[in-house]
């Protein structure tokens, strides 16, 4: 009898999983799954321990799922990835693996790290690697010359006219194998890494994430262009933490979207293609990062930008991690992420905007940091997310242009609603002044217990123009 081992990592879903799909497309082989916990690695990556939790919670409904499918799921901890290809190749012989399954991870070390696995087990085991955590593998959709597209709107062109031709069908979970209640259940240690709780938020199973999708196509998508940036309203799927860690497929979101919404792709203007835009903007930043590797290692997409010299300003990036910034909006979404591990995405703009050119702190601190918090992190994403706040990035907003945090709080949460329920101590100030709570509180002669903003607005604007404008100076 063959062995097939299906290794899981990014992907903790037994429904449209394409390596266990495959593994179990003969009905005579043994089916065996994986998963190898890497906390020395995890911290390198700076990976939330909300984040680890979450893992820890999907293993445990994943090894139920797949037992129920007469699968074991055996479970390992080493320190790093070259710690796990040493032993992966050791369980392949004593288990007898012919047959290797995993999908793709697009990150720099994940790559070199199943690169090496390859040639690790080559002797006596086939790998069979799959796209699956993209709508379209990254590098196949590119430019008349076969590049890699530098700027969005022309990727998504692009990308839209190959996804009608390509096959984004979502696969069945398996069937019932013969040894159905046979399997046995290997115990599964917490992970050595720090645990977080993750709140009620966010329930644990793919069965929970599908119906959070159908639910969310179904009732609300219609209303998506309207409602995505107001943080006080419910308006976006929230699915970000599901897809991240591969609990949800992005053809499971694509092909639900499809269902409720049949005319998606004619629509351009409407809901339903707003929101296609977005899982094409998660795609974009994943061909990226396989395009240009250096984003992985903390380097900027736009060289010159290096060259900016970024204040050290340890208190000021103290307070912005704490949400006592003085700003309203950019506090109430700092307090979010610190309490829920989750935060819009229209805040994720104005706090990384805030960060960088309000207090000319590197990028790369607000990337860690977020990394630390994000129930939802995923390198591609957050690295795309704060190289484009920087401009530092591809299809990076140009240099000069820079949030205003007051009259972004205006736009998006004018009655205050979002920051009044994570700003307490704003709780008495009347609507038309919660922007800028401290000039109501003199008219009133209060005194308010609420940080003084930690920087004027106007005048960080023109020290950052220049700061910029002499790091593109020093590399003409
Ligand atoms: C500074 C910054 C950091 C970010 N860090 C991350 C991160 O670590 N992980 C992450 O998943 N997203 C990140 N994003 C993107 C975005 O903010 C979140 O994906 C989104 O807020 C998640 O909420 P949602 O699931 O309700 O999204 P929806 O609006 O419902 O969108 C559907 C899905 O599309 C994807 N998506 C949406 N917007 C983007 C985007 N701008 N870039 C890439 N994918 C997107 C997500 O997978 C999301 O779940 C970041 C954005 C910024 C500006």
């Amino acid at each position: 009898m063959t062995t097939h081992l299906v290794w899981f990592r990014n992907d903790l879903r037994i429904t449209d999983n394409r390596a266990l799909h495959a593994a179990c497309e003969d009905p005579q082989a043994r089916v065996i799954a994986l998963f190898i916990a890497t906390p020395e690695q995890w911290k390198q990556h700076e990976m939330a321990p909300r984040q680890a939790m979450f893992i820890y919670q999907h293993l445990q409904a994943l090894q139920h799922s797949l037992a129920e499918r007469g699968i074991g799921l055996h479970y390992h901890q080493c320190d790093d990835f070259a710690d796990s290809v040493d032993w992966l190749k050791d369980f392949c012989k004593s288990e007898k693996v012919d047959a290797l399954f995993y999908n793709k991870q697009y990150e720099f070390n994940e790559r070199q790290r199943d690169a090496a696995v390859e040639k690790a087990v080559s002797e006596s085991v086939i790998c069979h690697a799959f796209d699956d955590s993209l709508l379209l593998p990254p590098g196949s959709v590119t430019t008349g010359n076969n590049e890699m597209y530098k700027v969005y709107t022309p990727f998504r062109r692009a990308f839209l006219s190959r996804l009608t031709e390509s096959d984004s069908r979502s696969l069945p979970a398996p069937q019932v194998r013969g040894n159905a209640g046979k399997v046995v259940m290997h115990r599964l240690m917490p992970f050595d890494y720090p645990l977080a709780d993750i709140g009620d938020d966010f329930a644990i199973g793919e069965e929970a994430a599908r119906h959070q999708l159908r639910s969310f196509c179904r009732e609300q998508v219609q209303d998506y262009l309207e409602q995505r940036d107001l943080p006080a309203v419910d308006g976006t799927s929230s699915l970000s933490p599901y897809l991240a860690i591969g609990v949800l497929s992005p053809r499971q979101c694509l092909n639900r979207l499809r269902t409720e919404c049949p005319d998606v792709l004619e629509k351009t203007d409407g809901g339903a293609f707003g929101w296609l835009n977005e899982l094409v903007w998660r795609e974009f930043y994943r061909h990226l990062i396989v395009a240009w590797p250096k984003l992985c290692k903390h380097q900027p997409f736009v060289e010159w930008t290096d060259n900016v010299r970024w204040r050290h300003a340890p208190e000021e990036l103290q307070a912005w991690k704490d949400g006592k910034t003085g700003y309203p909006i950019v506090d109430a979404a700092m307090r979010q992420l610190n309490s829920t591990g989750w935060m819009h995405n229209r805040l994720r703009m104005i706090v990384a905007s805030f960060l960088v050119k309000d207090l000319l702190i590197n990028w790369r601190e607000g990337e860690r940091y977020f990394m630390s918090q994000l129930l939802d992190g995923d390198l591609a994403a957050n690295n795309g997310g704060w190289q484009w706040g920087a401009s530092t990035g591809t299809d990076a907003a140009p240099y000069f242009r820079i949030f205003n945090p007051t009259t972004q709080g205006e736009r998006f949460d004018k009655a205050g609603r979002f920051i009044k329920a994570w700003v307490p101590e704003l709780a008495d100030v009347p609507e038309r002044d919660i922007h800028q709570p401290h000039r109501w509180a003199e008219k009133q002669h209060r005194v308010l217990d609420y940080p003084l903003p930690v920087i004027d607005h106007a005048r960080a604007r023109k020290d950052t123009l220049a700061a910029f404008e002499a790091a593109k100076n020093r590399s003409d």
